[in-house]
């Protein structure tokens, strides 16, 4: 069983004049818990819309979402919220940190929204998360004292503080240099395997893209696999990966 599943998904929305525009056009995913999956697209392609609702923050206008077996439509509003909140985490270009607070304050805040242990145990937590991913001496540094890469750590930290089950990255290196992107990347891909959540990140770059198991384009609102061409090419090689997304 997927631990998330797209059937046919559209997105039209209204625009002026009774118009309407198709954004996505029978999108067709499936993502095993443990999976890295890669988006690539360019901008226009439909990359944030297709995001909002594999986070559940939107819904297809056709076809089906199905989350740990569970129609979307047969999720109530207060229920998706929940499992939006415990269940997925994200990931953005711009870290969104909270500039006043220390990266413990940061990453501890998702765990105020957590029941039972998560919520009592929350400082010893997020700490332990802030250790694994190599920020362990900077628990009370401001976001302002860290560089982008360590800030983008902090980030990856929070998304991962309550277990979520996916995690939804996009652009996940964009503010950064290629190297310390290269570097965030490689930490992403090992927690989020270290933790068994499934990983979807969603990319106009082709490196970053690599990194990923198994890789999709999106282009003008139609989501294609991407297989890596040759005998000898692999999916799991991102030499290959590169050049078939290319
Ligand atoms: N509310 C809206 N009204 C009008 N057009 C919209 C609206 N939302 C999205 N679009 C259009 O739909 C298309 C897809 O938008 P989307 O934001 O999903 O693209 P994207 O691939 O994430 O782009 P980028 O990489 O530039 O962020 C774009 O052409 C965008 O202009």
């Amino acid at each position: 069983m997927p631990l998330l599943a797209l059937e046919g998904v559209t997105r039209t929305i209204e625009i002026a004049d009774a118009d309407s525009l198709q954004i996505l056009r029978g999108v067709d995913l499936e993502v095993e818990v443990g999976d890295h999956v890669s988006i690539v697209g360019r901008s226009g392609s439909g990359k944030s819309t297709l995001l909002n609702i594999l986070g559940l923050l939107d819904e297809p206008t056709t076809g089906r979402l199905v989350f740990d077996d569970i129609p979307l439509e047969r999720m109530r509003a207060g229920e998706r919220d929940r499992r939006r909140g415990r269940d997925v985490g994200f990931i953005f270009q711009q870290f969104n940190l909270l500039p006043g607070r220390t990266a413990l304050d940061n990453v501890l805040t998702p765990l105020l929204y957590a029941t039972g242990r998560g919520f009592w145990r929350r400082r010893a937590i997020a700490a332990d998360m802030l250790g694994r991913v190599g920020l362990g001496d900077r628990l009370e540094a401001l976001p302002s004292q860290l560089s982008g890469g360590e800030q983008q750590r902090v980030a990856i930290a929070r998304a991962l503080v309550r277990g979520p089950r996916l995690i939804l990255a996009d652009e996940p290196t964009g503010a950064l240099d290629v190297d310390t992107g290269a570097s965030v990347m490689a930490l992403l891909d090992e927690v989020a395997e270290g933790s068994g959540a499934a990983l979807i990140t969603i990319t106009h770059d082709v490196n970053v893209a690599a990194l990923a198991r198994r890789h999709y384009r999106l282009d003008a609102g139609v989501l294609t696999p991407v297989v890596a061409g040759g005998p000898s090419a692999s999916h799991s090689n991102p030499v290959d990966a590169r050049e078939a997304i290319r």
